[in-house]
């Protein structure tokens, strides 16, 4: 009889922003072309790893209405909003990949999850055409089984959605899944889902303490995961 595999999880859903790849320095030099581009002042690199999480969209209109010295609301409703996006997606695809890195023993670590037969899937808030450029920038799409941007589904993370979908598609229940994300959308997504969440401290929290979102692990680094693979499903 074949030996079942040794792992502990048969699913793993990754947040792409912060804890895959370092993207905040690009987000940042494609949000200030655009602002240039129309007469506005250049926002900090630190305000835009605060804005982070809520999708890269959610993020320009952060900044237009800091900039604008305006609310959110009045920028998303405006009618110039959506030539300025338009101008931004055109920056950020000729920013993507300059100034963007895989964080330390990613591809490694993902590969090993995929030849011990992990299904893997990347749930973002990023929208489809952001989440595309910033995964074929880094040769990580032929890596995952799966990618759930923030405009994939008619809601986004928090909401676990995008959880139970892939729970679903290969019939993995909540105790064989694990969430491994940056933040407190993260830790609410796997909350509401009732699957696992570890957490890494280097991502985008929002300005806040990792550890104040409850993680059930933060692991210093990504090869933390291989431990899994040694793990019997019953532990
Ligand atoms: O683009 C964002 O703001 C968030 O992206 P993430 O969900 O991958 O962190």
């Amino acid at each position: 009889m074949p030996q079942a595999p040794l792992r502990r999880y048969d699913l793993m859903l990754f947040d792409l922003d912060g804890t895959l790849v370092e993207t905040a320095p690009e987000i940042c030099d494609a949000v200030n072309d655009t602002l240039l581009q129309f007469d506005l002042e250049p926002v900090t690199q630190q305000q835009v790893n605060d804005w982070i999480g809520h999708g890269t969209r959610e993020l320009l209109i952060q900044a237009l209405a800091d900039r604008g010295q305006t609310s959110p609301e009045a920028v998303r409703h405006s009618d110039v909003f959506k030539l300025i996006e338009a101008e931004f997606a055109k920056h950020y695809q000729r920013r993507c990949g300059t100034r963007s890195h895989l964080y330390p023993h990613v591809r490694e670590v993902l590969e090993a999850l995929r030849a011990h037969g992990v299904k893997l899937a990347v749930v973002t808030n990023k929208e489809g055409r952001y989440t595309q450029t910033v995964l074929d920038a880094h040769a990580l799409t032929p890596l995952f089984d799966r990618v759930i941007s923030g405009d994939t589904l008619p809601v986004k993370k928090p909401n676990p959605a995008a959880v139970h979908s892939c729970m679903a598609q290969w019939s993995v229940p909540a105790e064989r899944t694990l969430f491994v994300g940056d933040s407190s959308i993260d830790a609410a997504t796997a909350r509401q889902a009732g699957v696992a969440i570890w957490l890494l401290p280097y991502g985008y929290n929002m300005g806040q303490p990792i550890e104040a979102c409850g993680p059930d692990r933060v692991i210093e680094d990504f090869r933390a995961l291989l431990s899994t693979l040694a793990q019997p499903a019953w532990v």
